[in-house]
């Protein structure tokens, strides 16, 4: 039975805005999946449903194997909810909402509350004081804390990492996994991509209320058949460099004095430069992978496939001679 199972979901509102487009979802259980999009690509609109937030225009939702609407009570009981914006309440205690969480959704075994709050990155002493005194990401970490409080099926987040620092995002992440690990769904929106690619099973991407993609990371990758690239800068481009030759390399490219070679494994850049730098003088080097943010681009239409510039990093900035 899928954890999450949406079938011709659609959600307008009012005249104009059709935020959810004929959605065909399915999240099976025990996957880590991320839903991703641009802004207003009606990733929310999604998750309030599947919340019974709010009510699709046509088509259905089933969550857990109940009805999104009929059976919504029981199956905030069985969820652990993390909404965008989650509203905390200014005078109430970090722990207290913890509280406030268990005994709506009936949680019987005792909950040792501070060991949710350390989990999520708070003190106990924090966790003693009233959450209008919050840093966003304090406030941030509590939500999630709320969401996984009493081991849930299946955890709904609404861009989790809103508001974190870089370490709070590692954190959430290796929560996240923690969560998958104990055999938990677990459902992520995010326009933060490199968050989605290190913890998610498998994505979903979202455009204009439409599911434009879906699958793991490297079947999205393979099917886009997008190459990854290595720019290599020599100080003299020897004449029979024979690069084209060495398998798994589709194609080079010169401008002055730096190769740019395409692959269609990341892996196979090393074979390059080695051959590379068995014959020239190599003074730079320049990696550049299929991104994410490629795959994302192109399957939102913020680009074509073959930039990849935002994952461009510096393998190296010294000489390596041969
Ligand atoms: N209550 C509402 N009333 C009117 N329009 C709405 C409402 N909620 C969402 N929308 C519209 O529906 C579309 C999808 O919005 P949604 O919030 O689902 O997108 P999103 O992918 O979650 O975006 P973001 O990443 O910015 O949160 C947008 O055009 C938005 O303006």
């Amino acid at each position: 039975m899928p954890a999450i199972e949406t079938d011709g979901l659609t959600k307008r509102f009012g005249e104009d805005v059709l935020a959810v487009d004929d959605l065909d979802l399915t999240v099976e259980e025990g996957e880590v999946f991320g839903f991703l999009g641009p802004n207003g690509a009606g990733k929310s609109t999604t998750i309030n449903v599947l919340l019974d937030f709010v009510r699709p225009t046509a088509g259905s939702a089933r969550v857990l194997g109940l009805d999104a609407q009929a059976d919504a009570a029981v199956i905030r009981e069985r969820i652990g909810v993390l909404p965008e914006g989650a509203e905390l309440y200014d005078r109430l205690t970090g722990r207290e909402h913890l509280e406030w969480v268990a005994r709506t959704n009936g949680v019987r075994e005792s909950v040792d509350y501070d060991a949710t709050l350390d989990r999520v990155g708070l003190t106990p002493e924090e966790g003693s004081r009233p959450v209008g005194g919050y840093s966003k990401g304090m406030a941030q970490r509590l939500a999630f804390g709320m969401a996984i409080l009493g081991e849930p099926d299946l955890l709904l987040l609404d861009e989790p990492s809103s508001g974190l620092d870089p370490t709070g995002m590692q954190e959430m992440r290796e929560i996240i996994r923690e969560e998958a690990d104990r055999g938990a769904t677990v459902f992520f929106s995010s326009h933060i991509l490199g968050e989605v690619e290190s913890v998610c099973d498998r994505l979903g991407i979202m455009n204009e209320g439409r599911l434009v993609a879906t699958g793991t990371i490297d079947a999205l990758r393979a099917e886009l058949e997008l190459d990854a690239s290595v720019s290599i800068e020599v100080d003299e481009v020897p004449t029979d460099l024979g690069l084209e030759s060495i398998d798994g390399i589709h194609a080079v490219e010169l401008d002055g004095t730096t190769l740019t070679v395409s692959v269609a494994d990341p892996t196979r850049k090393i074979d390059a430069i080695r051959h590379v730098d068995e014959r020239a003088t190599v003074l730079d080097i320049r990696s550049t992978n299929t991104s994410l943010e490629q795959l994302f681009n192109t399957y939102t239409g913020a680009d074509g496939p073959g930039t990849g510039d935002d994952d461009e990093r510096d393998v190296s900035r010294t000489e390596v001679t041969a």
